[in-house]
Parts: structure tokens; C-alpha cells; sequence
């Protein structure tokens, strides 16, 4: 488990919707409009590809001193040495992916809508508890859906909360005003025009105190 006071997470947290020809550039542009952390978020099976553009993402992450989360996929992650791997109810058992990636590894797990299954992976050693869709999501149409109670709840874990699901610049306010301590987005930054500016926008919102 990493220590929790060494693994810190406030903001925006950027997840990848390729595949796309310019990820690279979109990915530079989130960085540099202040994510906190990345997600390589990948369906296709063109392993190659994954590779190949995960290992330029890792570099560019390292740049900018922000961790790269490879999502589902345990053997990627340790292949390129990435921050760490998310996981979901379908994904690989977090002991497995613990063993693999050794106590430094990030390992963030969904916990969708259950306080039971949040207090199960925080007992386990999770290094951050994802909640959500908390509204709808055109990347995820038939996500289930949390409510901001559940983040008020969770706050007593004591670990980084992250909300996901259909968030915007609008709505978001309201998630971390609920305890979010990072909001993570794919189609309202990776969708936007221009991603620098979207991704700072998101990021400002940390810079207020919680209201
Ligand atoms: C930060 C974060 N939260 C939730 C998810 C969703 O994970 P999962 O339920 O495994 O679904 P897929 O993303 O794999 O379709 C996530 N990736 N990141
Ligand atoms: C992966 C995932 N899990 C729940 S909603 C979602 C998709 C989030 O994408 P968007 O920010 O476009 O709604
Ligand atoms: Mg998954």
C-alpha cells in the first residue's frame, strides 16, 4: 500500500478517448492547462498502438511531473513502468495487480455507487476510490448512477475521492463541494475545441477553496 500521505490528488484528472491521431498533442495541451493526473484509456486490442502511445504518454506525463494511470490493463503498466493501473469490476483482482506492481504502484478501483465496495478496496490498500456516473455520459451511456451523498460518506475513508460521469466545468462545483478531491473527464476535455483551455478551466476550480 502506499503511504497516504504521500500520494496526493487534487484536480482535474484527464482521461484519454482515443484512439485518435493527435493524442499526443491533446494530452500536451491537458498538461499544460494543469491536470493533475492522466489516464490512458484505451478499448481497442491493437496492442502495438497501446504500447507504443502509452510509452510516449509516459514520457510526457513524466515531464510535466504528473503520474500516468494506465486503465484496465495491469501487464501494460508494468511494461512501461507507469504511475499505476485503474480497475473495475471487470478488470483484474486488486492483489493480483498489487503483487504485479509492486507497494509505489497507484492503484485506483471503481467503486460506482457502493459505500461497501469504497470501505472493501480502502481497507485493501486502494490508493484512490473513483465514484460515479454522476451525471449522464455520452463516453459511458449506460453507466449507473452515485449520488453526492455517497462522497459526503466516503470522506471518512480518509483516501482521495475521485468523481467521474458526464462532468463539466458546470456541474463539477457541486461534486467537490461534495468532498471530490478530482473530478475525472473525458468528453468535456477531449471533446473541447481547446483542450489547454478547457483543462484550465477545470483546474481553477481547485484553486478556490471549497466553497
Ligand atoms: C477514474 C476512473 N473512474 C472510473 C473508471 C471506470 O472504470 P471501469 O468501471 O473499469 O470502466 P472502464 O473505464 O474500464 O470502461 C475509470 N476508468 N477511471
Ligand atoms: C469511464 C466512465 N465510468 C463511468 S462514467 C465514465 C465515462 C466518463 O466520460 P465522460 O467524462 O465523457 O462522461
Ligand atoms: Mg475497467
Amino acid at each position: 500500500m502506499n503511504d497516504p500521505a504521500s500520494f496526493t490528488l487534487r484536480g482535474l484528472y484527464a482521461i484519454t478517448d482515443g484512439p485518435r491521431a493527435d493524442l499526443l498533442e491533446v494530452c500536451a495541451a491537458a498538461l499544460d492547462g494543469g491536470a493533475a493526473m492522466m489516464q490512458y484509456r484505451d478499448k481497442t486490442a491493437d496492442h502495438a498502438r497501446r504500447l507504443q502511445e502509452v510509452h510516449a504518454l509516459q514520457a510526457l506525463c513524466a515531464r510535466h511531473r504528473v503520474p500516468l494511470i494506465v486503465n484496465d490493463d495491469v501487464e501494460l503498466a508494468a511494461a512501461i513502468g507507469a504511475a499505476g493501473v485503474h480497475l473495475g469490476e471487470d478488470d483484474a483482482a486488486f492483489e493480483t495487480a498489487r503483487a504485479r506492481l509492486g507497494a509505489d504502484a497507484i492503484i485506483g478501483v471503481s467503486c460506482y455507487d457502493s459505500l461497501e465496495r469504497a470501505r472493501r478496496f480502502a481497507a485493501a490498500g486502494a490508493d484512490y476510490l473513483a465514484f460515479g456516473a454522476f451525471f449522464d455520459s455520452s463516453t459511458k451511456p449506460l453507466a449507473r448512477h452515485a449520488t453526492t451523498q455517497l462522497l459526503h460518506d466516503a470522506k471518512a475513508l480518509r483516501l482521495p475521492l475521485v468523481a467521474i460521469g458526464g462532468i463539466t466545468t458546470d456541474n463539477a462545483r457541486s461534486l467537490i463541494d461534495a468532498g471530490a478531491d478530482a473530478v475525472a473527464v473525458i468528453s468535456a476535455l477531449f471533446g473541447a475545441r481547446d483542450v489547454r483551455a478547457a483543462a484550465r478551466r477545470f483546474a481553477e476550480l481547485f484553486e478556490s477553496p471549497r466553497s
